[in-house]
């Protein structure tokens, strides 16, 4: 079955106009105008029309807990395991998986066997080997066996750091961790990224300015999450992107943490723009499925939300229509930045070739009405489609 998706301005990330689109086999086969219906004639043809709407490439979420997460609050506080439907009705085509605080009870072969069954159900699912906890759990017993024995691994996380949930680990741990993450990247090609759970803690990414001065390994290495948590990581933030990290910025949140004075995503990407941060070195994950913890000043844990990956897209659709980023910059955090940073092929952008991941979306208020992944429509004129049945 080929689809051709007509009439839509596409936006791959950047502008390229009103174009019409083939999809076959999962890929993005053509990409031209005026486009006959049927210019496939004989192979059957199904025409979508994209009057009105932009295109988008899928949205890349680099950070999800696909399995679940939580517990710091006691085992009533584990959070649930995530649904396709909460992926796909936020644009999300691509999702890396990842444990948090509680690696013990949660183990790295559910957080595969979860992955494998979201590309079972049509979407493209990756993980890190971990979780918060130094030493790394991992599946095969050695971080670069993980990374290029197994597809779905392309790095460690979410290793956390400056936190009070974290083991603390040392800067010399830190350095064996990025060391070994690194390994297995170059040895397989993937990106071998070591993605940071950045706690509340005033030593916030010290470590990191030493580690990349100190050391042969690259900033390009580090995946910083959390980095909007507080004003002061903020402004570390800032610093650290300017000197050419990598820096994410969560996209779930809480009114809590306003009063406590977490910025917001959207405002976040503005300011960074603003301050000189280059475009490509900011990313935004959901933190979907994750634990929201609320934590009294004696460390107890006395409330706790739900991380959601529709807040993915939210943000970015305030930055456009309320913070005033454009579009084509704004997109890029979810779509060719973290394809860039996790190194995932053909993905990211709208090309000739590249994985058919795509979302319509309506022209003024950017809601999501169509979401395409591999070719396959999981969501379509706003109704779950596809990714709701089990056969
Ligand atoms: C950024 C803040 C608001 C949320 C953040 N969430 C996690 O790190 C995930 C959580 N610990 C889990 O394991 O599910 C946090 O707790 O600091
Ligand atoms: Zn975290
Ligand atoms: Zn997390």
């Amino acid at each position: 079955m080929i689809k051709i998706i007509k009439n839509a301005k596409i936006y791959a990330p950047e502008f390229i106009g009103k174009k019409d689109i083939v999809l076959a086999g999962g890929k993005i086969l053509y990409i031209g105008e005026n486009l006959s219906p049927n210019c496939c004639f004989p192979i059957e043809t199904e025409v979508l029309d994209g009057q009105g709407k932009l295109l988008l490439p899928g949205f890349i979420d680099n950070h999800v807990h696909i399995l679940g997460g939580g517990g710091e609050g006691g085992y009533k506080t584990r959070t649930p395991e995530i649904s396709l439907t909460d992926l796909t009705k936020g644009g999300i085509t691509t999702v890396v998986g990842c444990l948090g605080t509680d690696g013990t009870a949660r183990s790295m072969m559910s957080l595969l066997a979860k992955a494998k069954g979201l590309r079972e159900e049509g979407i493209s699912a990756f993980i890190y080997s971990g979780s918060y906890r130094v030493p790394i759990t991992t599946i095969t017993g050695d971080i670069p066996t993980d990374i290029m024995s197994i597809e779905e691994i392309i790095g460690i996380g979410e290793i956390a750091v400056s936190d009070h949930r974290s083991s603390q680990p040392s800067l010399e741990e830190l350095k064996r961790l990025a060391a070994d993450a690194r390994l297995g990247g170059i040895l397989s090609g993937k990106a071998g990224v070591v993605n940071l759970h950045v706690g509340d803690g005033l030593r916030m990414i010290d470590f990191l300015f030493e580690m990349i001065e100190k050391t042969e390994i690259p900033a390009s290495q580090f995946l910083p999450t959390h980095m909007n948590r507080n004003p002061y990581l903020f402004k570390e933030a800032i610093r650290y992107g300017k000197s050419g990290g990598y820096i994410d910025f969560t996209t779930s949140s809480d009114p809590v943490f306003w009063e406590e004075g977490e910025v917001k995503t959207s405002k976040a990407l503005k300011t960074c723009l603003a301050e000189g941060v280059p475009a490509g070195n900011i990313t935004f994950s959901s933190d979907g499925q994750g634990s929201l913890p609320v934590f009294n000043e004696k460390r107890e844990c006395i409330g706790l939300g739900v991380g959601k990956c529709t807040s993915l897209f939210d943000e970015v659709r305030d930055a456009v229509l309320k913070d005033g980023v454009p579009l084509e910059i704004a997109l890029r955090v979810i779509t060719s930045n973290p394809a860039a940073v996790l190194k995932l092929q053909e993905k990211g952008h709208i090309m000739a070739g590249y994985d058919a991941d795509l979302v319509l979306v309506s022209e003024d208020s950017l809601e999501i009405d169509t979401v395409i992944a591999k070719g396959q429509i999981m969501v379509h004129n706003k109704g779950i489609k596809v990714s709701d049945t089990f056969c």
